[in-house]
């Protein structure tokens, strides 16, 4: 897959800002009050399973409002200011079936752009220069449905690249997606303007990020250089046993 470069913008690095943020659900504590104030290009967040990372992600795009405390990201506060938040964070969810909602990909593409408030040829034309930076144009017409699931999920990734947010959190984003096609999406999130948030199980995917955090039972344990916090969650991910597997929550 061709990916054409794209001229790097200065735009300025998100700043993501979490002022005693808290969320509990059936009598669990999922997020425990947490506070942040980064501004990174490329950030890691890793974690095991059921330690908070998507829970926490979805509260930084807004679609989880907070027990307590609040989001801001350059300045919006995400829960409550929706119009606003659609334009600063997208969000790249780890089952692209739950983010489809159109039956064509051009329609999928502009949808976003629309809710944006362009028109519906600038949203068309927005959606077809994203196609055509992935080398798929000949995906405009298609039916979502017949796009393989690793196919699927780069239209969601078209989609929210295509509506320019200052913050693109991505959840697993390589799932399902072949190598080449992994290594181009990688390629062309080192390229992006638009500051990530890269959720994965794979530190090799984020080498040469900014920052990595990792999120243990709910709370962020360590949030540094990638280098220092993933030497650290390696080495703790290596002296669990199995008994510690978190299989059965
Ligand atoms: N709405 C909810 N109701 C009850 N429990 C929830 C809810 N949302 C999240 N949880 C629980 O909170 C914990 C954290 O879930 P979350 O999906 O955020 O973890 P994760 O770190 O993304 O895990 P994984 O790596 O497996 O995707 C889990 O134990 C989950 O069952």
């Amino acid at each position: 897959m061709h990916v054409a470069p794209i001229p790097t913008k200065m735009t300025p690095r998100a700043r993501i800002t979490l002022e005693g943020v808290s969320y509990s659900r059936d009598g669990r504590e999922v997020i425990a009050k947490t506070f942040l104030d980064i501004s990174d290009a490329r950030i890691g967040l890793v974690g095991r399973n059921g330690s908070g990372k998507t829970t926490l992600a979805r509260i930084l795009a807004g679609l989880i409002r907070p027990d307590s405390g609040r989001v801001l990201i350059n300045g919006v506060d995400v829960a409550r200011d929706r119009r606003a938040a659609i334009r600063t964070v997208g969000i790249l969810f780890q089952n692209p079936d739950h983010q489809i909602i159109f039956p064509t990909v051009e329609e999928e593409l502009a949808f976003g752009l629309r809710q944006l408030g362009r028109s519906k040829d600038a949203a068309r034309d927005g959606a077809v220069a994203m196609l055509a930076r992935f080398g798929k144009t000949h995906w405009q017409g298609r039916a979502v449905a017949t796009l393989s699931q690793g196919q699927r999920h780069l239209v969601c990734l078209m989609a929210v690249l295509a509506m320019e947010p200052a913050l693109i959190i991505l959840d697993e984003p390589f799932t399902g997606l072949d190598i080449p096609t992994t290594r181009q999406m990688h390629r062309y999130l080192t390229q992006v303007g638009p500051s990530v948030l890269h959720i994965t199980h794979d530190p090799a995917a984020l080498a040469g990020y900014d920052r990595v955090i990792w999120m243990d039972n709910g709370a962020i344990r360590e949030s540094g250089p990638a280098v220092q916090t993933l030497t650290l969650y390696e080495a703790a991910m290596t002296e669990a046993d199995d008994a510690g597997a978190d299989l059965l929550d």
